[in-house]
């Protein structure tokens, strides 16, 4: 998606946001969220993808994905959407970043996770402006484990090293390591049930409550534990 930019907002940031096939996707929540896991995920990665492209430094989003549901829900938001060359996570976030920079040479290019469905326009505004004034940057999440933004100047390599304990490769590849103050919602992905109770506690976007609401009542109908994901 190409948004409109005043003259003097003629350059930005490109992000690239990964979403895995939905039948692969969440698994980590497949027992709270039962049949209701697929459409969760696309729920949290709308969510996070439309807080994204509010934010006014992100000039366009490109999804990287295989999955047909999620591209087209992804895509009438405003993302630009390309397929994955299956070869894992990182390899997926490559091939959005070489779209990227064909879409706009000149751009910074930051890679998002999908799975932040608290996301704050104005609190992702903070890490790229943190983020801007280095070569190679990353955000770690919450747990200070993974990460959750990595990015890089205009003409620099993009070299994400996502997965498992992804802090410490990053920092190990010279990443510089973003401390920025009040930017929860960036830093908090979801990929358990705890996650998602932490998430809904900062207020998410529109569809993963509605989700999460579901799953909720769906689980009370079922005899299940009945607070939020079961909780
Ligand atoms: N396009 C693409 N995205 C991926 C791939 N692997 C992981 N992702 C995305 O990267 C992020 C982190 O992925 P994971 O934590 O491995 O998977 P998840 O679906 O979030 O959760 P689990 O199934 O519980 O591990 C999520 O936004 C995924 O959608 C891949 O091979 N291709
Ligand atoms: C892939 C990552 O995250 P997670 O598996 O926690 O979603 C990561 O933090 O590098």
């Amino acid at each position: 998606m190409l948004k409109a930019m005043s003259a003097s907002e003629n350059s930005g940031w490109t992000l690239v946001v990964p979403v895995k096939t939905l039948v692969a996707a969440k698994t980590r929540l497949s027992a709270a969220a039962g049949p209701h896991r697929a459409a969760l995920a696309v729920a949290i990665a709308c969510d996070t993808v439309e807080a994204a492209l509010s934010c006014a430094l992100v000039a366009r989003l490109v999804v990287v994905t295989g999955d047909p549901v999620a591209a087209e829900a992804l895509g009438e938001i405003g993302a630009h959407v390309v397929g994955d060359p299956e070869a894992g996570l990182n390899a997926a976030l490559r091939h959005g970043a070489l779209e990227a920079v064909r879409l706009a040479p000149d751009d910074a290019v930051g890679a998002l996770q999908a799975d932040l469905p608290a996301l704050r326009p104005a609190e992702l505004s903070r890490v790229l402006t943190a983020a801007a004034e280095f070569d190679q940057v990353f955000l770690p999440d919450a747990a200070e484990i993974g990460t959750t933004f990595y990015g890089v100047r205009p003409g620099v390599p993009f070299t994400p090293g996502f997965g498992g304990e992804s802090r410490e490769r990053h920092l190990r590849r010279g990443a510089k390591e973003l401390f920025v103050e009040g930017v929860e919602s960036v830093r908090h992905d979801v990929d358990t049930p705890d996650d998602l109770r932490l998430a809904l506690a900062l207020g998410v976007g529109p569809r993963t409550l509605a989700m999460a609401e579901r799953i909720s009542a769906s689980n009370r109908d079922g005899g299940r534990a009945s607070g939020p994901i079961g909780g």
